[in-house]
């Protein structure tokens, strides 16, 4: 059973040879797409293109609580979610990857929980990404000799639109990063006790800087930069421990009501 599952984004559909492609049903829908095991590094891991195999899902209708019942219910431990994502800041540069450590919301009408009652829980998300990930990723990153920024604050906006000047304007003020598909991928993992990362790479400057980002763009330096997310995880998914010291799962016994 696989205990490592990725979820790939935009320009990302796959990050190993399947050995095996299931097809699960869960009690949301169907995933994105069927869910391919195969092997990172000597490691089993499960993958999920997040925007199915044809990119046929956007941002606000990818069937998100599916995605993680899936990969719960194949024995996954451990979410790697990889994003594309604009840059609010000089320094984090189109090319560059960042380890993000916070999240804002700034999404609309997702559906963010498994628990809509009668069962009602409050998850807590004061840090909310798996910190035994985030400092493998970094350090071998770092190893790799890629611009890796070790930090990093993502913005979740609705979309499919990317935003106007006055919007990515007050988004500088306090996130480095924007995406559209973090939350809630982070949330509903968490709910389930499950450990996760990020792995975003920067695509663009979003509309602040002088030329304004269009898909095209993201999907074009996406692809110029897979190399370095397939080198990473190469790299660093045999690092993970397989007993989980991070404490991620300690948010079950505090968060039912
Ligand atoms: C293709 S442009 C916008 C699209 O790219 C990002 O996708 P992902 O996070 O899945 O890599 C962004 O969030 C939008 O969904
Ligand atoms: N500038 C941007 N805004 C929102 N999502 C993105 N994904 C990649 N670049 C983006």
């Amino acid at each position: 059973m696989p205990k490592i599952g990725i979820i790939g984004g935009s320009g990302v559909y796959g990050v190993f040879e399947p050995k095996e492609t299931v097809k699960v049903h869960t009690p949301y829908g169907r995933p994105s797409a069927p869910v391919e095991i195969g092997e990172i590094g000597g490691v089993e891991v499960a993958f999920i293109p997040r925007h199915g195999k044809h990119h046929e899902f956007p941002p606000h209708e990818v069937p998100y609580r599916a995605n993680i019942w899936a990969l719960k219910e194949l024995g996954v431990e451990r979410v790697i979610g990889i994003t594309a994502v604009g840059s609010l800041r000089e320094e984090y540069k189109p090319g560059d990857i960042v380890i993000t450590d916070q999240f804002i919301d700034f999404t609309k009408k997702r559906d963010y929980t498994f628990y809509n009652g009668p069962r009602v829980a409050h998850v807590s998300m004061a840090d909310p990404f798996c910190p035994e990930m985030r400092r493998i990723f970094y350090e071998t990153a770092k190893e790799l000799g890629f611009s890796v920024h070790e930090k990093g604050t993502y913005v979740c906006i609705e979309g499919p639109r990317f935003s106007t000047r006055a919007e990515s304007f007050m988004f500088r003020q306090y996130a480095h990063i924007i995406g559209m598909t973090l939350v809630p991928e982070i949330n509903l993992a968490r709910e389930l006790g499950m450990c996760y990362a990020n792995i975003a790479t920067v695509t663009d400057y979003d509309v602040w800087a002088d030329k304004p980002v269009d898909a095209q763009e993201v999907l074009k330096v996406m692809k110029e930069n897979n190399y370095k997310v397939q080198e990473l995880l190469k790299k660093a998914v045999p690092r993970i421990p397989e007993e989980r010291k991070c404490g991620c799962a300690e948010v079950l016994k505090t968060m039912f009501v």
